[in-house]
């Protein structure tokens, strides 16, 4: 029989290493829960654009930030995000959101309460959880068993995300990562970073089928030295 205990796995990166792709298929190959932490904070951004809250300033940011209702649902065979009840799995993926996301989820009350709800889902999972995002292995599970860290180089990274974006060209794909991705690493408040315990992956040259199996075999590995 396998081990009861639940497995706790980190996987963390920059936008198009291959995240949610390898994150959702090791869960559901391995019987895990599965969490998008970006899903999060994009579900937060969006709730601030359609209140009407100005981005740019960062105290009316921190005074919204308890409002809305955040529901994640965490199969990885069919992960949901409900903000006040509303399904805004589509929503969230407009290019308005994702170019506010990052100012958004620099302000730290945003990131404590997101933070909170990130713990008590892990701990509530029967079996265990991959957790993806930025910061998962420095700041929100510090006591992973397993945390990973996925690179690709910025060209891969645009081309992977250009595919995704019909229309959207691979030059300005690639500088909008890069912009995202400098916001990210250089805020105060548990910026994006690897852990000093993550195993790092550079993705560029591999399939996703093996990056997969990369991952599996090491959670594997973990569970067999429990
Ligand atoms: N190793 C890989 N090789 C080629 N394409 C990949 C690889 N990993 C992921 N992809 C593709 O790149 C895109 C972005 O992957 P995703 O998992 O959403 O990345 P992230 O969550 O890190 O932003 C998806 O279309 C996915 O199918
Ligand atoms: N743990 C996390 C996850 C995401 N984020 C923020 O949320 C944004 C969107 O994350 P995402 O994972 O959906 O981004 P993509 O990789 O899908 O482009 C990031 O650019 C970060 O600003 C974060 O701050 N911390």
């Amino acid at each position: 029989m396998e081990s009861a205990t639940p497995v706790i796995v980190a996987i963390d990166g920059p936008s198009g290493t291959g995240k949610s792709s390898t994150s959702k298929a090791v869960a559901a190959q391995l019987g895990l829960s599965y969490l998008d932490t970006g899903a999060q904070y994009r579900a937060i951004t969006w709730w601030m654009v359609n209140n009407g809250i100005d981005i740019d300033d960062p105290s009316a940011i921190a005074a919204a930030a308890g409002k809305p209702e955040i529901v994640s649902g965490t199969d990885p065979q069919a992960p949901t995000i409900f903000v006040d009840g509303v399904d805004v799995a589509g929503p969230i993926r407009t290019q308005e959101v994702t170019s506010k996301v990052s100012a958004v989820s620099a302000v730290p009350e945003v990131r404590a309460r997101i933070t909170e709800l990130q713990r008590s889902l892990a701990a509530s999972a029967e079996h265990g959880i991959v957790v993806e995002g930025r910061d998962i292995g420095t700041t929100v599970l510090p006591d992973a068993d397993l945390k990973i860290f996925l690179t690709a180089s910025p060209e891969a990274r645009a081309a992977r995300r250009s595919g995704e974006l019909k229309g959207a060209d691979v030059h300005s794909t690639r500088e909008a990562l890069i912009k995202r991705d400098a916001a990210d690493s250089s805020r105060k408040t548990s910026p994006l970073a690897k852990a000093d315990d993550a195993v790092e992956v550079d993705t560029t040259d591999l399939t996703l089928a093996q990056v997969i199996e990369c991952v599996v075999t090491l959670v594997e590995e973990k569970r067999a030295g429990k």
